[in-house]
């Protein structure tokens, strides 16, 4: 038998969207990648699997909105490169009070928008509810991205491009070095470059690094709720999603799909939930209270009022989120060659194309191709312990 190959150009850690994309983005480039996870593909422990997740260029912060054409255009690629269907177009409302400044902001970032008020939405999509002197803001090019089969198709063009996946195999170690050497449940690598994107594990994992990144992971409930009368209440496959800026009731905000992975039941969910440890996540006594659903409840009652208001489908995801939901891209701050990608908050699907693409660039010592100051690790003070 051959020794097992041991020595790559770049090792990346954790195969989620972000992992995996970066991966995508350094094998393009003739990089000897290897891409380690620690389960076995596909799972759902993680913060990447389920069947939908939002794009959309509406974005409160133009440093996102930028990078949306970019992400659309990567996006297509992929769909091109494996001949799959990844995305849907479908429209996104976003629904607040006019004036709240995120939906302002919102609707700058949109070249041309459409503004409708409560009579305005009834008519046009009767299933969505105003309050008298909400509107909803309309992002016509936004849509549903198709998750898991989107993680598998970046992950087979990858690999078609001479990139090596070992999934089942969990990093134990890391020693830096200007030959970064990775220690696995199976193995030992070398590379001169190590990029992790361990999704919600990555707080405790860079610990031994000397960095205390203030992640924090949370559970979160993913709901759908049955149609009363499937496609009566201008609901079902063709509606669009949306999303809620600004409402005091849900100052979190609310988020929903269109009914495409489970017929006749819509995807809402709270953009929150608690804190956990992604180790422990189902461990939650069955006495817990469920806020997240009671505030569900309450607004489906309000602005969807064709569902049943009890959840028919219950499923988890974790958040790793940011004390100011901005990401983390940067390079260590003592180790220049290893770079972590990390504290996604919730919304970093949609732009993991070029996530990957910085994460590629930072590890390769280029410049990257956007401003890269609202990603770095030392906008939060004190990340290095005092050990270091
Ligand atoms: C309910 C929900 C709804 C969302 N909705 C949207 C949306 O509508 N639009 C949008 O753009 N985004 C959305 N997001 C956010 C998006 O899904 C995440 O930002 C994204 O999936 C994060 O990917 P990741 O690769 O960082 O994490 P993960 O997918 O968790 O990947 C990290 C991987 O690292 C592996 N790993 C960890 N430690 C090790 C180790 N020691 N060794 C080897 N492997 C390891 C893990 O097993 C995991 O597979 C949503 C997220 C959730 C949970
Ligand atoms: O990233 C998104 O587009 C959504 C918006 C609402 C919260 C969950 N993520």
């Amino acid at each position: 038998l051959a020794p097992q190959k041991s020595t790559y150009d770049v090792i990346v850690i954790g195969a989620g969207i972000q992992g995996s994309f970066t991966a995508y983005h350094l094998a393009q480039r003739h990089k000897d990648t290897l891409l380690l996870e620690q389960f076995l593909l596909p799972h759902s422990r993680g913060s990447s699997h389920g069947q939908s997740r939002i794009i959309r260029s509406a974005y409160p912060q133009e440093y996102y909105s930028r990078m949306m054409p970019d992400c659309f255009r990567l996006w297509q690629q992929l769909e091109a490169e494996t001949g799959t269907t990844l995305y849907r177009q479908t429209g996104l409302l976003v629904l607040g009070p006019p004036g709240e400044p995120e939906l302002e902001a919102c609707r700058r970032s949109l070249g041309v928008d459409e503004v409708l008020d409560a009579a305005a939405l009834s008519r046009r999509f009767p299933g969505f509810r105003l309050q008298a002197g909400q509107v909803a803001v309309l992002d016509s090019t936004a849509g549903v991205l198709f998750a898991d089969r989107a993680l598998r198709a970046v992950q087979e063009v990858f690999r078609r491009h001479g990139g090596t996946l070992r999934d089942g195999e969990k990093v134990l170690s890391i020693q830096p070095g200007a030959t970064v050497t990775v220690t696995t449940t199976a193995g030992v690598y070398k590379a001169p470059r190590l990029i992790i994107t361990a999704g919600a594990w990555t707080g405790a994992f860079v610990e031994q690094l000397g960095l205390r990144l203030p992640l924090q992971p949370l559970r979160i409930d993913v709901c759908y709720w049955r149609e009363k009368q499937p496609g009566s209440a201008g609901l079902g496959s063709v509606s669009p999603c949306f999303l809620t800026l600004g409402l005091s009731q849900a100052p979190h905000g609310i988020y929903g799909l269109p009914s495409i992975e489970y017929p006749g039941l819509m995807k809402v969910c709270h953009h929150h939930g608690s804190p956990t440890d992604p180790e422990k996540r189902d461990q939650i006594p069955s006495s817990t209270p469920r806020p997240d659903i009671a505030v569900l409840s309450s607004f489906i009652s309000s602005y969807l009022p064709g569902l049943e208001t009890q959840p028919a489908v219950m499923e988890t995801c974790l958040y790793t989120n940011t004390p100011d939901e901005d990401f983390i891209l940067d390079r260590h701050p003592k180790f220049s060659n290893i770079v972590i990608g990390a504290g996604f908050s919730g919304h970093g699907f949609k732009l993991a194309p070029v996530v990957g693409k910085l994460l590629c660039e930072l590890s390769l010592g280029e410049e990257p191709s956007y401003n890269m100051a609202h990603f770095a690790i030392t906008r939060f003070p004190g990340v290095l312990g005092a050990a270091q």
